[in-house]
């Protein structure tokens, strides 16, 4: 495994090393020492998660304002555009998004820190997207930031309008969300 920076410091992509041979691929997916090494962070995952999403869905930008739960994120169907928004006030990367390509074939992660909105649109005809949390879901600390707010910028590449969920149509701005310290 090894680890690829962004332009905000505390999101990192993971890249597995993957053994293959005739019979097909393995890889470690997770590794709790070599994570903390690559992260700088040690953590206690709680829960992990499974959706699968048709193409154009796009969920998110998700966090919880309480209970702010770490995410280790990957494909393992289909492909996705995935994208971490920084909400930490006292952040220098305020504001700041990244997005990474995460697909059954690249079998890369992102590791989204607390403090982070998070979210995807899938770009394959289905994907099935696996995440590891660092606090379990708390519906009462859930908020939703607006996927497409221009003060954030995320450039999602998709040239459609992406399938949402009822509260995801109704996303805060970043003016108006609720945020961390
Ligand atoms: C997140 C979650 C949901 N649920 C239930 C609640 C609903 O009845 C149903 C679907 O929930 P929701 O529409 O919020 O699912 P997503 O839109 O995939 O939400 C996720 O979307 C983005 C990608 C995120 O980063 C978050 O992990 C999470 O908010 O699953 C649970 O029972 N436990 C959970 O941890």
């Amino acid at each position: 495994m090894q680890a690829i920076k962004t332009a905000i410091p505390d999101v990192v992509i993971l890249e597995p090393k993957v053994f293959g041979d005739e019979r097909g691929f393995f890889y470690e997916s997770f590794n709790a020492q070599r994570f903390a090494e690559l992260t700088g962070c040690q953590v206690d995952f709680v829960q992990d998660n499974h959706s699968k999403s048709a193409h154009g869905v796009l969920r998110g930008l998700h966090y919880q304002i309480e209970q702010a739960q770490g995410k280790l994120v990957r494909v393992v169907a289909g492909e996705v555009y995935d994208v971490a928004v920084d909400l930490r006030r006292s952040s220098p990367t305020f504001g700041k998004w990244v997005g990474v390509h995460l697909s059954a074939d690249n079998k890369r992660q992102l590791w989204v820190p607390a403090g982070f909105a998070h979210g995807f649109v899938v770009l394959s005809d289905s994907a099935e997207f696996l995440y590891k949390t660092t606090d379990y879901y708390a519906p009462a600390h859930e908020r939703c930031l607006m996927w497409n707010d221009p003060a954030v910028g995320v450039q999602w590449p998709i040239d459609f309008a992406p399938q949402l969920s009822a509260k995801d149509q109704v996303g805060r701005s970043l003016a108006e969300a609720d945020l961390y310290a």
